[in-house]
């Protein structure tokens, strides 16, 4: 099933695999599409089940067609800890996706992992900011926001995305493009984070949930469910496309 509006297109799948072979392709037309107009691709990850759903990149026909030269990956959130640790989001981006395609080493932005949350925040934000100053990275005209190509969100039972959670005030943040969070509901409690403005101003952003534990939030944004907050996942409403990829599951309140 697919539906679409204005900037919104909505993808229902039987399976998570049959997901996964659709955001597979989604990724690598964009990829082509970027490479030709800008000459580079700029792509956002996060972590959780995200990154399982990202497997069929790393297989054929993705792994030859799509010119990996041209990613710049980085991170709309990220726990801060040590990069070798269990929880960090690189590492889970690491052993299942970045180490089985050629990216060149230099355009993967890992957080300072030797910095706590407040600074490795801003040095993050020193980062992207070098990457507009370079033009790999756009800017929203609109916003004066750094665009990204492709932003990959996934989201939490509790409609969070990014590190940005239900009724906490960084859902609020306008002015900063990464911010810091020490006392985040979902371990572990530190964290940094992308913020709306940033999110928002994305070219592209594909939100892929899975599982019938997500059907609440997916029936509050995309239905007529509801719920005491305004969920941080209602509030992905980007410049671009939104694209969502729901398994059926996902979608069972719908
Ligand atoms: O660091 C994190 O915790 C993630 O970036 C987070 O925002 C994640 O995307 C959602 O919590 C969904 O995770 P699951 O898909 O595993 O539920």
């Amino acid at each position: 099933m697919a539906t679409a509006d204005k900037n919104k297109n909505v993808h229902v799948f039987e399976s998570e695999e049959a997901l996964s072979v659709s955001l597979a392709k989604y990724a690598a037309d964009l990829s082509e599409k970027f490479a030709k107009q800008k000459g580079s691709f700029t792509v956002v990850l996060t972590g959780g089940s995200l990154i399982k759903s990202l497997r069929k990149l790393v297989e054929a026909p993705y792994i030859d067609s799509i010119d990996w030269s041209k990613w710049h990956v980085l991170w709309a959130d990220e726990r801060v800890v040590p990069k070798n640790h269990p929880d960090s989001n690189y590492l889970l981006a690491y052993d299942a996706f970045l180490s089985k395609v050629p990216i060149p080493s230099g355009n993967v932005y890992a957080i300072n992992d030797a910095l706590p949350a407040e600074a490795a925040a801003d040095d993050y934000e020193t980062c992207v900011k070098h990457l507009v100053h370079n033009g790999i990275i756009s800017v929203s005209e609109a916003t004066g926001f750094p665009r990204f190509d492709l932003m990959l969100l996934g989201m939490g039972p509790d409609g969070h995305v990014a590190s940005l959670f239900p009724g906490h005030p960084l859902v609020q943040e306008k002015k900063k493009w990464i911010t810091f969070i020490k006392e985040s509901p979902k371990p572990p409690p530190q964290r940094i984070t992308f913020t709306f403005p940033v999110i928002n101003s994305s070219a592209n952003i594909a939100l892929v949930v899975a599982g019938a534990g997500k059907a609440h939030p997916v029936h509050v944004t995309l239905g007529n469910g509801e719920d005491s907050h305004v969920l941080p996942v209602q509030m992905v409403l980007p410049e671009g496309e939104l694209t969502w990829f729901l398994d059926k599951d996902a979608a069972s309140k719908l």
